[in-house]
């Protein structure tokens, strides 16, 4: 199989795409700052998947490194160099400030320079090897908030939501597709690093990694563009797309 490119490989999401993937046999290009951890999965990965993994430490809020892995990302086998990737994982992200009157333009900037700025940049650089050699896939990872009014962290979601989309329809054709992944609540560290306690979310709102990880890439296999995995978040979508906006933003964020 190919090989993939998985940003945000280090944790949560990202880390259940890189161990199915590598059951399927794909070789793994790992992203993430925890350069440490990024090595010990890599290890495990090898051992256990037997597959070939690259670890590549980047911080995706700084352009010079967002630029390292634009770079690996436009390798095309030629010349005895790397392999060419054949699936892009946008998946890197976290909640910035829940009240953008509280936080710090930093933070919520920090958000977009990783969750839509680098996300873009790279999906550039994905699409500019893929088209040429007539196959390849992205899957960027958004959220079911991308339909709420929840601030930076909402509005980051929705670009990504409507990018995608309209990625996949300059990509008809092409032999490339791109896929925007729109999971609800899901047992990540993602909450645990925002410092937000899980109880504040009911039980019957969680998913877990693995269904999500297992309907996105099934989805990505058949050229799904919008990927909502579970029942009830299909719904919950379809009412938050229905509902008028004045009742999306009563209820505000999704947390
Ligand atoms: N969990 C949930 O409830 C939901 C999550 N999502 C989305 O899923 C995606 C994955 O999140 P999830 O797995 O839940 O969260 P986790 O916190 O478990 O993992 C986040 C990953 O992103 C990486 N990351 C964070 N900041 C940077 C950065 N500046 N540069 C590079 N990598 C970075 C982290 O690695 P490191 O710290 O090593 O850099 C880590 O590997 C995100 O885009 C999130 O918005 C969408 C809907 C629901
Ligand atoms: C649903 C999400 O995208 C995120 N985990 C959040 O808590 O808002």
């Amino acid at each position: 199989m190919g090989t993939a490119l998985i940003t945000g490989a280090s944790a949560g999401l990202g880390l259940e795409f890189a161990w199915q993937l590598a059951a399927a046999r794909h070789d793994l290009v790992l992203v993430a700052r925890n350069e440490e951890r990024l090595n010990q999965i890599a290890e495990n990965i090898r051992t256990v998947a037997g597959v070939e993994v690259e670890v590549l430490p980047a911080d995706l809020a700084v352009p010079d490194d967002v630029e390292r892995v634009a770079d690996r990302l436009a390798a095309t086998g030629a010349h005895e160099g790397p392999a060419p990737v054949g699936l892009l994982v946008n998946n890197a992200g976290f909640a910035t400030p829940g009240d953008f009157t509280r936080g710090r333009a930093s933070s919520e900037l920090r958000g977009i320079d990783v969750m839509i700025r680098a996300l873009v940049r790279l999906s550039h650089a994905a699409v500019h090897q893929m088209v040429p050699r007539g196959r390849g896939a992205i899957l960027n990872v958004a959220s079911v908030a991308a339909l709420t009014a929840g601030g930076t962290y909402a509005a980051a979601k929705a670009y990504v939501r409507s990018f995608t989309e309209g990625l996949a329809v300059d990509l008809k054709g092409t032999g490339v597709t791109a896929t925007v992944l729109c999971p609800g609540f899901t047992h990540t560290e993602f909450h645990e690093r925002a410092g937000i306690p899980e109880t504040a979310i009911p039980d019957w709102a969680w998913l877990d990694a693995p269904p999500v990880v297992k309907q996105a890439l099934a989805d990505v296999r058949r050229g799904v563009v919008i990927s909502t995995p579970s029942v009830r978040y299909k719904v919950a979508s379809a009412l938050l797309r229905a509902a008028p906006r004045w009742a999306v933003r009563a209820v505000g964020k999704v947390r």
